[in-house]
């Protein structure tokens, strides 16, 4: 048998004390399963006292994640503390540096230092893994990285943000306002410190681009993602896209176009029938497209105490079987920067539109999407009773530039009752 493998914990909420709990309870399974004991010899949060509903005695304890990381008994260092840099950045470096394996869920500091920090635990052969980084107890990175290996992958695609799939299946549901469902998600807790993170499309975001990294052989590019939360979707937009056959989900997308690499965040409309758009309240979906295989369609919990600590053991584990590898999947030294892709590729949008009632309005629109480009694949205009009438239009494919062009000339038809709603259409 070999010898133990020694655990630091930093960061003892949410997915931290899961984490322990699962070391305490299922302690013979892992040893019968990685073939070594995993033991925890010092733990560290902001708050000593606190209790937490887990016994932690056994454990030392540091006040500074940094000395926690480069204790002497520590084998994995592992970072469940959160935030970009501060103490996440800085214990995980020393751990690095001292020579430990890191074991992390902290999207925001991969999305942003990930390219550094790979090559620093590559230089020194450690392991530096992160399943739970990506929504939460799906193992989407093992998939892509191990099970999907021999692929060329196409297209990532995913829903990886439970708070706003929560808030947009229940304006769905309840027919309530988007402010007035904010206002629930954040009582019952559903939200991060700072909601931004999640209706902003951040943390999403950081998802993403930690999956197209390891997709298509890229250096992690958070600033090259097209971000846009889900601040603007209306229940009349939730309303008007169920009557044309769609949900409004918060999309990300990282393809490549064969003139770079697409990659955007954004609130989209999905068919009814699509996979995505049966996901309900939190949970997550991710779809990956593989040249040989097809696609895969991953979902389950992506958040929560179980999940994101089951994802986080299957880190340990594999550290404590002897597993290594690369990062992000290959060399983190030979990893190129994207090149974002200048255009987006085509595909059908929606349009809401409030026109004035009076005749020719909607001639006027029809020419101005006609001159732009755009060609109109359904329409629908809905009884009305007052002067501004609600058209809904369903494009064919067309480009973000000629919706942006229509758009614009839309504004000097003097037919505009209101500013237009544009969404894009996602084919799953
Ligand atoms: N919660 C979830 O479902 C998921 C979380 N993640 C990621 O997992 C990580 C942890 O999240 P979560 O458990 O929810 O976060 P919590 O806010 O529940 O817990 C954070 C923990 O870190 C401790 N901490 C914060 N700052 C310091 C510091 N300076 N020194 C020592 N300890 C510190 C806190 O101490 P104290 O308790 O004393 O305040 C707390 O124990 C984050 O990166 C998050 O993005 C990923 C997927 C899902
Ligand atoms: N705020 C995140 C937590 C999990 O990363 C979410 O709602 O998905």
């Amino acid at each position: 048998m070999s010898d133990p493998l020694r655990l630091g914990i930093a960061g003892l909420g949410t997915v931290g004390v899961g984490v322990v709990r699962i070391i305490r309870q299922q302690a013979a399974l892992l040893e019968a399963r990685t073939g070594r004991k995993i033991t925890i010899s010092a733990v560290s949060a902001r708050t000593k006292g606190r209790d937490r509903g887990v016994a932690l005695d056994s454990y030392a304890w540091e006040d500074d994640p940094v000395a926690l990381a480069t204790r002497d008994d520590v084998d994995v260092f592992v970072e469940l503390m959160g935030g970009e840099d501060g103490p996440a950045k800085d214990a995980t470096e020393a751990a690095l540096k001292a020579g430990k394996h890191v074991v992390t869920a902290n999207k925001a500091m991969l999305a942003i230092h990930g390219q550094a920090l790979a090559e620093q635990a590559e230089a020194k052969g450690l392991a530096l893994r992160y399943e739970a980084a990506v929504a939460g107890g799906i193992p989407v990175v093992k998939t892509l990285m191990e099970g999907l290996a021999g692929n060329e992958i196409t297209r990532v695609m995913g829903v990886m943000n439970g708070s706003c799939n929560y808030i947009l299946t229940r304006m769905e549901n309840s027919g309530a306002t988007y402010q007035e469902i904010f206002a629930e998600a954040d009582g019952l807790g559903y939200l991060e410190a700072d909601p931004q993170l999640d209706v902003g499309g951040i943390d999403a975001a950081h998802k993403l681009a930690i999956l197209s990294a390891i997709a298509f052989g890229t250096r992690v590019d958070f600033d090259g993602i097209q971000l846009e939360g889900i601040e603007r979707v209306s229940i009349e937009d939730i309303r008007a896209a169920a009557d044309m056959g769609y949900k409004i989900k918060l999309l990300g997308v990282a393809q490549k176009t064969g003139r770079g690499l697409e990659q955007r965040m954004q609130p989209c409309l999905v068919p009814d029938s699509s996979p995505l758009a049966q996901l309900d309240g939190g949970t997550n979906m991710v779809v990956l497209e593989g040249d040989a295989v097809g696609k895969i369609v991953l979902r389950g919990a992506g958040a929560g105490e179980g999940p994101t600590a089951s994802a986080v053991m299957a880190d340990i584990c594999d550290i404590a079987r002897g597993l290594r590898g690369p990062v992000f999947g290959q060399p983190a030294v030979g990893l190129v920067n994207s090149t974002a892709a200048l255009t987006k590729l085509p595909a059908p949008y929606y349009l809401r539109l409030a026109l004035v009632d009076k005749p020719g309005a909607l001639a006027k629109i029809a020419t101005v999407l006609g001159e732009a480009g755009v060609s109109i694949d359904r329409m629908r205009q809905y009884g009305h009773d007052n002067s501004s009438a609600p058209v809904l239009i369903v494009t064919h494919k067309t480009t973000q530039s000629d919706i942006e062009t229509a758009l614009a000339a839309m504004d000097d038809t003097g037919v505009m009752a209101g500013p237009p709603v544009a969404l894009r259409i996602e084919e799953v």
